[in-house]
């Protein structure tokens, strides 16, 4: 080969003759199996908080293979066609807004009416002015960075008189501590574990709306009896640098809160708070003539299995019972760190500490109480076993404590291979993904269809955790069938948070792929019921083994409320191997009762 070298000109001004060896390939390269994309993340991210009726793309646009309008028929429309205030018009209607008001003296009221009167008239979208503090165009523009507008008479719009921040804001009164924070509040995520403002992690925009707002709580102890919970003080300065405010402001939430928690809190020292608190403060507040005292605790014993969904959390006034309408003791289900009850309370999970022996024992499954019950050991309750410096086992999951998997090409596309010899029992790490709805489920499934490829994994617990475009190694393991599977899938309840670990179940070989079984719902989504449903005329007696029973249970949830409630009565009613259920078709739905 000759390789010649030019100037500016074209002109050839050197040439240098190589010699190239040329091989054959005999065996073609075999092409690398096929790859969806996947962002990492090493959490679920909840999907159902996305607007599930317009879809946000096309997918395979230029594949004339892929069904489009089968996957869009599952959609109301498009995202980008849907009628959202576009920003530049939000800008021109509140410059609107800012002279009707300003220039022409209108009341947010009148303005209000008579431009939804003409947006209507004109077709126009216009959002109304404030239809609380928390929507309407005023809030939705006080949240935004609005650029600096030079309109027609040449000056700035920083330049003018601008409407009055209380139209925007709070029209409480600005010394309501309640208010304020309850405004706030709504922005972080209730989830203690968490508490990231918007998050979109554990909760939907909706959820997080119905974030329950701190009410004034009575305190439980008069301040002689604080007092006498309180031992010397920890420090002996006392100094009073930090604003009385503050402390009284901070009482009004926790009323029993102790001194020295208090001055965390307010950033001073405990013998200040001491002083100033225990013996003046704390009266200001409270009459001080509150004498109940908590009644003692007794432990229930729900198990981890009776827990079903625990994506809400309970926040009423006053202790959880019946009577105060508590979700957790309607539903039979422990309260768990989000809930807003006293950690004292009876319903919550009391940790290991009396039961394993503690650290010595490092709380393994035979021993500890937590594990027993499906949970990681809880770093605020479990001290005996050291959860909080994560000396204890148990807290694998917590702490991030997983394999290495190495990816590479299996007989199924690409599969998950242990990286080193592993143990039995190992946590090789969680399936994380996007928690979707059924009917995202079901528009994901024409993606996963058409690619082959389907990293749905439905949990017991009725979620499913989608791994297709948001996950970690753990979404390249394969199905272990016809063979025995070496790796096995659980729901463990990590402080109040169901997590999906992924353990050996037996010992592995470095090098062998990890593999899980996926189960009879994964390769025929319609199993069962789903299908005597759509089969029922007038009635059907379905006749399930026990084996099938649960499997039964998960395909309906999802399914209509009724549908649900009866088949789990049923199955908590019935007793020995066959349990009988009758399917009858009612006036307007279809209807399962126990027989
Ligand atoms: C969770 S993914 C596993 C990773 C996947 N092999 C990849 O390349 O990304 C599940 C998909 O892998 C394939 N798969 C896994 N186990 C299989 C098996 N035993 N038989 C056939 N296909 C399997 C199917 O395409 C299935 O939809």
């Amino acid at each position: 080969m000759e390789v010649l070298e030019y100037d500016v000109n074209g002109n050839i001004i050197d040439s240098t003759v190589n010699s190239i060896q040329v091989c054959d390939i005999v065996k073609p390269f075999e092409p690398h199996p096929e790859y969806q994309f996947c962002s990492p993340s090493s959490r679920n991210i909840n999907a159902r908080m996305l607007d599930e009726k317009y879809a946000a793309f096309v997918p395979y646009a230029d594949d004339p293979t892929f069904p489009l309008d089968d996957y869009l028929g599952l959609f109301k429309g498009t995202q980008w066609k849907d009628d959202s205030v576009n920003p530049d018009e939000e800008i021109v209607q509140f410059e609107v807004v800012r002279r009707l008001h300003i220039d022409y003296g209108l009341s947010p009221e009148d303005i209000d009416s008579a431009v939804q009167l003409y947006a209507q008239q004109e077709d126009i979208c216009y959002l109304p002015l404030r239809e609380s503090h928390e929507s309407g165009l005023l809030w939705a523009v006080s949240q935004r960075d609005m650029p600096d507008v030079i309109w027609g008479d040449g000056l700035p719009s920083s330049s003018k008189k601008q409407i009055p921040p209380q139209f925007v804001q709070s029209f409480s009164d600005p010394k309501d501590d309640f208010a304020i924070i309850n405004r706030a509040v709504r922005k972080f995520c209730p989830n203690l574990n968490c508490i990231q403002d918007n998050c979109g992690v554990h909760v939907s925009h909706e959820w997080q709306l119905q974030t329950p707002a701190f009410r004034p709580k009575p305190p439980l102890y008069t301040s002689t009896q604080l007092k006498a919970l309180v031992k010397e003080p920890c420090d002996n300065e006392c100094c009073s640098l930090v604003s009385e405010d503050a402390m009284v402001r901070t009482l009004k939430f926790e009323p029993d809160m102790l001194p020295c928690d208090l001055a965390v809190i307010c950033e001073t020292t405990c013998s200040n708070v001491r002083l100033c608190f225990v013996y003046r403060l704390r009266k200001q507040v409270f009459n001080d003539n509150v004498k109940t005292l908590p009644a003692s605790f007794t432990e229930t014993t729900t198990s981890f299995e009776e827990l079903g969904s625990k994506e809400r959390l309970c926040a009423h006034p006053g202790r959880c019972s019946s009577a105060t309408n508590c979700p957790c003791v309607a539903s039979g289900t422990r309260c768990e760190r989000n809930c807003r009850c006293d950690d004292k309370c009876p319903l919550r999970f009391s940790g290991c500490n009396s039961t394993c022996g503690g650290q010595d024992r490092r709380c393994i499954k035979s021993k500890c109480r937590c594990a027993k019950a499906g949970r990681e050991c809880d770093p605020e309750k479990c001290t005996a076993c050291n959860a909080r410096d994560h000396v204890c086992k148990n807290t694998s999951l917590q702490r991030g404590a997983f394999q290495h998997i190495a990816v590479r090409k299996s007989q199924y596309g690409l599969g998950g291979f242990a990286a080193q010899t592993l143990k039995k029992g190992t946590l090789i790490g969680e399936y994380v993904g996007e928690i979707a709805s059924d009917s995202q489920i079901e528009q994901r499934q024409v993606i996963q269809k058409h690619a082959h490829l389907n990293y749905c994994f439905g949990t017991n617990g009725g979620e499913t955790i989608d791994a297709q475009w948001v996950g970690n190694p753990t979404r390249f393991l394969n199905d272990s069938k016809p063979r025995k599977p070496n790796c096995s899938a659980a729901l463990i309840l990590v402080n109040g948070e169901k997590r999906l670990a992924i353990t050996t179940t037996e010992n592995v070989k470095k090098g062998t792929e990890l593999t899980l079984s996926y189960g009879q719902r994964y390769w025929n989504p319609n199993f069962l019921l789903r299908e005597a449903i759509a089969l029922a005329s007038n009635f059907v007696v379905v006749t399930v083994r026990k084996k099938t029973w649960n499997s039964l249970i998960e395909c309906v949830d999802g399914q209509d409320e009724d549908i649900r409630k009866a088949i789990k009565a049923a199955a908590l009613a019935g007793s020995g191997a066959k349990r009988k259920v009758r399917l009858e078709k009612g006036n307007s739905s279809k209807r399962l009762r126990a027989v």
